[in-house]
């Protein structure tokens, strides 16, 4: 069987790539060097919410820093890299893969399968979505802390990866309107600004119902732009996609009954924006807040709530502010929203 291969290793990428590779899919992973020297020493461990536990020894997967140094002929490719690394994974694909590979973008953000089929056009490339959250904890350790099915564009080519993602026991859930998909997970991406700039875990933060109230203004911000555009949603967690401000904005005792399910992350999960901030990336704050920004101008309209939030975080990849409360973030946005012509 030919290896299945992963261009970005990271938290998606190891924690998809070791998850297959461990129930013994044939996987070749491109990432950094310095992430190869800790594979090399503890192969990827693997875990999730639920006690899962899983470990891919180093001689179950191969790793390589590009695609020159020793790449597989290969059918598959998940592209798993940060928004703002696309355009250069798929230069540097478009080189060694063969006609009618399929390759699938795990990222979140709209536009990122475009960009990879306009430089893979002898490719079939696929829109795929990660639901959930995933922390690398060092060490080659790479944790799901909430819970979800991956969700990918329904297409016969699916077929050729199914039973390894099920042996993997990472079901992918087929989807025919992918738009909808996401626009819907990033309307759940509007939470990675705020997790960011609270500096605090998921879990706390969704907790206490001044940051759920800046996440509903951002959301209903959103859903007003995606209504007039008509622009589909899609429902990806228990509740519909325009129920969700709603659903947050209760009190903390009712949201703690009525939103248990978005509660359930571990303590410790965080955004992959704040981990970005945490390492000192780019983040994919333009992929997110600003398409809400872009959609805004092409109605002839304004999304300061989203425009506020994208300043805020551009302060903090310069060093400005990431221990917000909710109450102070609250306000900020309010004012925001209010002062807008
Ligand atoms: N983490 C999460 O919980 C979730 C993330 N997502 C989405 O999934 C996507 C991937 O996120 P995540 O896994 O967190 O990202 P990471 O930054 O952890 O992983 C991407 C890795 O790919 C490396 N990389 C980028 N370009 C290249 C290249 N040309 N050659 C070799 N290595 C390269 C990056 O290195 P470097 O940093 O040095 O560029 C990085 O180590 C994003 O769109 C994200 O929003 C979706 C759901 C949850
Ligand atoms: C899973 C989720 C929504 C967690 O915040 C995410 O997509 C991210 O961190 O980028």
């Amino acid at each position: 069987m030919k290896p299945l291969v992963i261009f970005g290793a990271g938290s998606i990428g190891c924690y998809i790539g070791g998850r297959l590779a461990a129930s013994g899919t044939a996987v070749h992973l491109v990432g950094r060097p310095a992430l190869g020297e800790t594979l090399d020493e503890h192969g990827i461990q693997t875990s999730d919410h639920l006690g899962g536990r899983w470990h891919a020894r180093r001689d179950q997967f191969r790793y390589a820093s590009d695609v020159s140094d020793d790449f597989p002929a290969t059918d598959v490719v998940l592209v798993c890299v940060k928004s703002a690394a696309t355009a250069e994974a798929g230069a540097a694909l478009a080189d060694v893969l063969a006609p009618g590979t399929l390759v699938i973008s795990f990222q979140n953000g709209l536009h990122n399968a475009e960009v990879l089929a306009q430089a893979l056009p002898h490719c079939e490339v696929l829109t795929g979505m990660v639901p959930f959250n995933v922390v690398n904890q060092g060490q080659g350790h790479f944790h799901q802390g909430s819970q979800g099915q991956l969700e990918v564009q329904q297409a016969t080519a699916i077929a050729r990866i199914g039973a390894a993602f099920d042996a993997a026991g990472l079901t992918l859930q087929q989807h025919p309107d992918m738009a909808a998909v996401l626009w819907s997970k990033l309307i759940l991406n509007l939470n990675n600004p705020i997790n960011a700039l609270a500096g605090i875990p998921l879990k706390t933060e969704l907790s206490q119902r001044s940051y759920r109230r800046a996440l509903a203004l951002a959301q209903i911000e959103t859903l007003r732009l995606l209504e007039q555009a008509n622009i589909a949603t899609a429902k990806i967690i228990a509740l519909p996609t325009p129920w969700l401000p709603h659903a947050l904005s209760v009190p903390d005792w009712l949201f703690r009954i009525l939103g248990g399910k978005m509660l359930a992350i571990d303590p410790q999960a965080r955004s992959s924006m704040w981990e970005d901030l945490e390492r000192g990336r780019r983040t994919e704050i333009d992929w997110i807040n600003g398409e809400v920004v872009r959609l805004a101008e092409s109605l002839g309209q304004q999304a300061p709530v989203n425009r506020m939030l994208i300043q805020l975080i551009r302060e903090a990849e310069q060093g400005g502010r990431r221990d917000w409360s909710g109450d102070e973030l609250l306000a900020v946005l309010r004012c925001a929203a209010t002062a807008a012509p």
